[in-house]
């Protein structure tokens, strides 16, 4: 059974009685899992990290680490440790006492401190390597040190603000395994915070969307991706087509003038809504033989796929992909399935679409 370690309460938070930073945030994180705040530069995710390992307290609400009320504790008495998106190592010292600087300032002893080092270094594959200089470690390295730093005090919870995005994509790609690897291994709770999308998507066990100083939804990864709850989630998760509609009955719905079946109800008839398709949800077909007609506009080789942007009628973009190659100027058909067919009211809060759903009895594709 999971145990729930961090619990934020109707958390705000303004750094000087100017702009509400985070407003009214209130979620729980269970043990042993990996967490990751995605948002928008200046969303509010490196202060939902400072909140957490206690460097400064909520202007309003309560935070809980492991059951305690922990508002007014000390990030030195917080059983977390932070990787900086730097990594904040110190360049006068070797990996070794970089990696023994907490326990040295704890005043463990010798023998305590060069046993757990060496532990840590081999944790983070780094066993060898205790007397280079920081300065001889490639990039990759370095993320590794600062890493077995955080995991050296055994900490429940290990936060990480961006801890990728020095690194080149090779790189940083191999640094994504690595991690959920070693988190997996730890069976320690970590709190990434990135805005890259794909990363968030490739390494959570759950994504909490921001924007604006809110989580705009909360979910795993195919539950963020495959259901969106509003225009903003589908447009910063993946490419998405996004057309404006409106709700005929439950399962109708009707845009592009036209009424086509969805797996979606619960939204009253005649309600306006944004319908999201996703590009490789929709099969190039023949003209005539889908749901719309399209024009190619553009045409570009993607490696697995062809991306296709094309017009409507009406001179909406429908953006495609496909391995199936088409050409610039030609009308072709686009079909989409009903369950592709993803149904959002306007400007939709997560509480607010979990009331529509009990109310309406259940899942709502299911
Ligand atoms: N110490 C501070 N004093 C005043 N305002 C701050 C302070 N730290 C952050 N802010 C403001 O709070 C907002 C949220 O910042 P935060 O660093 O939490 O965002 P973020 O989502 O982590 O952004 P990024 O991805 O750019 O790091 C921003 O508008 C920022 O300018």
């Amino acid at each position: 059974m999971t145990k729930p370690i961090i619990r934020f309460e109707h958390v705000s938070m303004n750094y000087n009685d100017s702009k509400l930073i985070l407003d009214d945030i209130s979620f729980e994180l269970e043990e042993g899992k990996f967490y990751t705040l995605l948002g928008p530069s200046g969303c509010g995710k490196t202060t939902i990290l400072r909140l957490i390992a206690g460097f400064m307290e909520p202007t309003q609400g309560d935070i809980y680490f492991d059951g305690e009320l922990v508002n007014n504790i000390p990030a030195n008495e917080r059983q977390v440790n932070t990787v900086f998106q730097d990594y904040a190592l110190f360049p006068h010292l070797n990996v070794f006492e970089n990696v023994a600087f907490g326990l040295r300032i704890k005043k463990v002893n010798n023998k305590e401190v060069t046993e757990r080092v060496l532990e840590a270094l081999k944790f983070v594959s780094l066993a060898g390597f205790e007397n280079r200089e920081i300065t001889e470690m490639s990039g990759g390295q370095r993320q590794r040190v600062a890493i077995a730093r955080a995991i050296v005090n055994d900490p429940k919870v290990i936060l990480l603000d961006e801890p990728l995005s020095a690194l080149d994509l090779k790189l940083r790609s191999e640094m994504q395994y690595e991690l959920r690897e070693l988190q997996q291994r730890l069976g320690k709770t970590f709190v990434f915070v990135t805005h890259d999308q794909e990363e968030a998507l490739a390494m959570s066990d759950e994504i909490f969307v921001m924007n604006e100083g809110k989580i705009q939804q909360s979910g795993t990864p195919l539950d963020i991706y495959d259901e969106p709850i509003n225009r903003f989630v589908a447009d910063f998760i993946g490419e998405s087509n996004i057309v404006e509609g409106r709700m005929v009955r439950d399962y109708l719905v009707e845009f592009n003038g036209k009424q086509f079946e969805c797996v979606d109800g619960g939204v009253k008839p005649n309600e306006k809504v944004d319908i999201i398709i996703r590009p490789e949800d929709l099969v190039i077909t023949t003209q005539g033989a889908g749901m719309i007609d399209v024009e190619v506009d553009t045409q570009l080789f993607r490696g697995v796929h062809y991306e296709l942007s094309t017009y409507d009628a009406d001179g909406n973009e429908w953006l495609v992909h496909s391995t199936k190659k088409a050409e610039v100027g030609e009308t072709i058909g686009l079909h989409f399935d009903p369950e592709d067919v993803h149904v959002m009211r306007l400007n939709e809060t997560e509480e607010a679409f979990d009331i529509r759903m009990e109310a309406y009895g259940g899942a709502e594709d299911e």
